[in-house]
């Protein structure tokens, strides 16, 4: 193989290497590995110039190949080695006489000769321009004098220099390109953390909306813990963030927490944090809810689902200022405003001895009551067109229009999931209105049938009737909830279309929301999601599929 293959051979996997994820001093020592490659030697080094805090300039060994370890821990003052300051001087690869007189500054550490000083031996070296500047050496020991004689192994080593000193240039700016797409990513997540809720839409001209809007400034600006309740999928989530946003907290933390989410095991760790070790799984220390929201606010979703033991836990934190982390004996002070939102009666639960009486008291010292929808006289078709609207623009289309006929439907409806059945009903609509041909420049028109709604739904308006109580089935539609005739199909079929649709309309009912419709079945939340995913239902939150 000719000087120049072996010298590409060498090269070709460095440039490759450039673009993986290798830690630097393992890419700095397969430069050298490559080197030797090219240029048999007993020792090679790639050093750094660096330049110390009294101005005298060093050479840092950053990788090594045929010297000892400890070369790596050492740093060699340039004014103390003149090989290396000839060879910067130098300005290109340079071969020292194997007779020169000048210490080698590798005496002793070269690995397969303990001796010092080092005999005659042969030794060269280069200098890795970059930017213009030297950037650091090359240097090559070679124990058997003649070894680097000639002008090849001179040109050679110049060759290697020039394009290993563009494979750091190159490293150097992936570093930084790296560090700069870290440092964006942190900074957006910090101003995403910090950064002020933008007052949310909270639609909605109803008498009853207005009065929850008056109710949100007025309680606002207080430092009060609210309790948030209403049915499932009326915006409580919402109104939490209006309260923030109108509040002096403003421009601080939003943080907020589904309690129902978390098994009762982590549900501390998540709100306290917890030190590294505090339990199995704790691999590092992570700051709880409680010191994101400092100075901003914390919104406990589906507070009543809190386990006994860490209402008490809150409480205290609620009534001191004081959390501990899990694993940790020092307290830290927090200041943080409390909303917490429920569907669930509380009074109910803390008689049934679910709920904490001091922790409700505590929490409720404002209750904020949001309408179910089918309350609030027109406002369904506001939040309607504000659906379709967004819809329309995430599916790119021209133009949507209910028709007469569909907003009779939306407006006759109970809604006994609320704003977010609406939210999903009208996305379904859109896309089983987008299935009918039409020419390509007319408005997609939302029919009665796209919006696939029971129409007996409005029958029955009795307080505690099964469509006031979030935790019942609505009506049922009488196609749909007739029992399938085990004749025709065979028992376990027909069982299996029956468990379908009870679980359908359960899901339905409450918005897509695992927790409250596993409640109104009474099964528990994971016996439901694997019920419905074995009959093959789709997940909550995203659109059940069309029928
Ligand atoms: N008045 C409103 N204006 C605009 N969007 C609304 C309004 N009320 C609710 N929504 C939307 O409806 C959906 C459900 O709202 P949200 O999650 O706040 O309900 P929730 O009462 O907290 O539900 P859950 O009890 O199931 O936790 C969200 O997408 C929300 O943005």
């Amino acid at each position: 193989m000719t000087a120049n293959a072996l010298l590409l051979n060498a090269l070709l996997p460095l440039v490759a290497e450039l673009s993986s994820q290798l830690p630097e001093t393992e890419r700095y020592r397969r430069l050298l590995a490559a080197l030797r490659t090219v240029l048999p030697a007993d020792a090679a080094a790639l050093l750094r110039c660096e330049r110390g805090a009294d101005g005298s300039d060093w050479l840092r060994p950053l990788a090594i190949d045929g010297l000892s370890p400890d070369t790596l821990g050492r740093r060699f003052r340039l004014r103390e080695h003149p090989r290396f300051a000839a060879l910067l001087a130098a300005g290109q690869a340079l071969r020292f006489p194997s007779d020169s007189p000048l210490p080698d500054p590798y005496d002793g550490l070269v690995a397969h000769h303990s001796g010092a000083p080092l005999p005659v031996h042969d030794c060269m070296g280069c200098v890795l321009q970059v930017d213009g500047q030297p950037w650091g050496l090359l240097t090559l020991d070679a124990l058997q004098p003649g070894s680097f004689a000639g002008d090849a192994p001179l040109a050679a080593l110049q060759a290697f220099s020039n394009l290993a000193a563009a494979t750091v240039a190159t490293a150097a700016r992936l570093r930084q390109l790296e560090q700069s797409v870290h440092n964006e990513r942190q900074r957006a997540e910090h101003f995403r953390r910090h950064a002020p809720l933008a007052a949310p839409r909270l639609l909605g001209h109803s008498s009853a909306m207005r009065a929850l809007q008056r109710d949100i400034a007025t309680v606002a600006a207080s430092d009060l813990a609210v309790l948030i309740t209403g049915e499932t999928g009326v915006g409580k989530e919402l109104v939490a963030q209006a309260l923030h946003a109108q509040s002096t907290r403003a421009d601080q933390a939003f943080v907020s927490i589904n309690c129902a989410a978390l098994p009762d095991q982590l549900v501390e760790s998540e709100l306290f944090g917890h030190v590294r070790g505090a339990f199995t799984g704790a691999v590092s220390d992570r700051q709880g809810k409680f010191e994101q929201a400092h100075q901003g606010t914390l919104f406990l979703d589906e507070v009543g689902e809190l386990p006994l033991a860490t209402q008490a836990k809150l409480l205290r934190v609620l009534q001191s200022g004081q959390i501990q982390r899990l694993g940790l004996d020092r307290e830290r002070t927090v200041d943080v405003r409390i909303i917490a939102a429920t569907n669930q009666d509380l009074a109910a639960a803390v008689r049934d001895g679910r709920m904490r009486a001091d922790f409700y008291h505590r929490l409720s010292v404002y209750p904020l009551q949001v309408p179910p929808l089918r309350a609030r006289e027109g406002d369904v078709l506001v939040l309607a067109g504000y659906f379709l609207e967004r819809t329309r623009s995430q599916f790119g289309l021209d133009g949507v229009r209910l028709e007469a006929a569909a907003q009779a439907a939306l407006l006759a409806h109970r809604w006994p999931g609320n704003v977010r059945e609406l939210e999903h009903c009208i996305r379904r609509a859109v896309l089983h209105a987008l299935r009918r041909p039409r020419p390509p420049t007319a408005p997609l028109g939302i029919h009665a049938q796209d919006l696939a709604l029971v129409p007996s739904s409005k029958a029955s308006t009795h307080p505690g009737d099964p469509a006031e109580d979030p935790g019942s089935l609505p009506p049922a539609d009488p196609a749909a909830s007739a029992v399938a005739d085990p004749t025709d199909t065979g028992l376990r079929q027909a069982v299996a279309r029956y468990e379908r649709q009870l679980v359908q309309q359960a899901l339905e009912a409450h918005g897509y929301r695992w927790a409250p419709a596993a409640r109104a079945l009474q099964l528990d939340r994971a016996n439901l999601q694997r019920l419905a995913k074995r009959l093959g239902l789709h997940a909550p939150g995203s659109p059940p599929p069309l029928r």
